[in-house]
């Protein structure tokens, strides 16, 4: 079971703040190819965990294999490999979307010619050309995923991180996102993304890991996962709903019936 040739492995991973133990020793496990959703309740250390795996973040304890390199000892050749998009994503504002690009592709140390060429085509799939001109700190939320999509996948990495890279997109910018992605993975390369929309999860992904309170309580081929049931329905389940659904007491002087 620690076959660091996965795209993604990690061992015991271990990351405390304080007295609040957010990653609780996790052995994350992510095949080759795949497209992996990483689910899991508010606070379940998802965010924790991928920017340890990352290399944002230093664990506390234990090890991290992204396509055999080892994240913390060999973090250049990790990086080189990777491509994220962070929650809350931050971006250089003050560039217009086409020379955001532009710049990632130089420090990623991309011949210019090749990194213009790269980041037309990136700008025209993400419906982008138009406003490639328009600073970036004038794109809506659909548009900043967009362009940080583009900046994350210019190196063409061989994984792809995404914190909740659907959160505030609409349905037509999600649609877009989607099938870059699918166009990427059915390519080989290995999308890990996270997400608490079970529906989309279960649309797209081919391998679910399902935290909650800091571990790992599921993990495997979509399939295995759901069980015959809705993801939606196993997550509840694994996560372990509140028995007494939690709104039905208590709340009593919500709504318009008075006292
Ligand atoms: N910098 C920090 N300092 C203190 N506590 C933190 C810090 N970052 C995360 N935590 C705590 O660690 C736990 C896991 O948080 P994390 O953000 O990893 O969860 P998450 O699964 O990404 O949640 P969400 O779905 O709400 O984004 C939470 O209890 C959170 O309060």
């Amino acid at each position: 079971m620690t076959d660091i040739t996965d795209a993604v492995r990690t061992q015991g991973l271990f990351k405390r703040f304080g007295e609040q133990v957010a990653v609780g020793g996790v052995d994350l496990m992510v095949p080759r190819g795949s497209f992996a959703g990483l689910v899991g309740p508010n606070g379940a250390g998802k965010t924790t965990t991928l920017s340890m795996v990352t290399g944002l973040l230093r664990p506390d304890a234990g090890l991290i294999h992204i396509d055999g390199a080892d994240v913390w000892r060999d973090p250049v050749a990790v990086k080189a490999r990777i491509g994220v998009l962070p929650e809350g994503l931050r971006l250089f504002e003050r560039l217009s979307g086409r020379e955001l690009l532009s710049y990632n592709g130089q420090l990623r140390g991309i011949p210019k010619a090749e990194v213009e060429r790269r980041a037309e085509e990136l700008l025209r799939v993400m419906d982008l050309t138009e406003s490639a001109d328009k600073l970036v700190v004038d794109y809506s939320t659909g548009m900043r995923k967009k362009i940080g999509l583009a900046a994350a996948l210019l190196h063409n990495p061989k994984v792809l991180f995404l914190d909740e890279p659907f959160e505030g997109v609409d349905p037509v910018s999600a649609n877009t996102l989607v099938e870059v992605l699918r166009r990427y993975t059915a390519s080989g390369a290995t999308v890990v993304f996270s997400s608490h929309v079970m529906d989309l999860v279960e649309r797209l992904c081919d391998w679910v890991s399902v935290m909650n309170r800091g571990q790992i309580v599921a993990q495997g081929p979509l399939e295995a996962v759901r069980g015959g049931r809705s993801l939606n329905e196993a997550f509840l389940g694994l996560v372990g709903a509140p028995a007494n659904g939690n709104g039905e007491e208590g709340l009593s002087w919500l709504g318009a019936t008075s006292a």
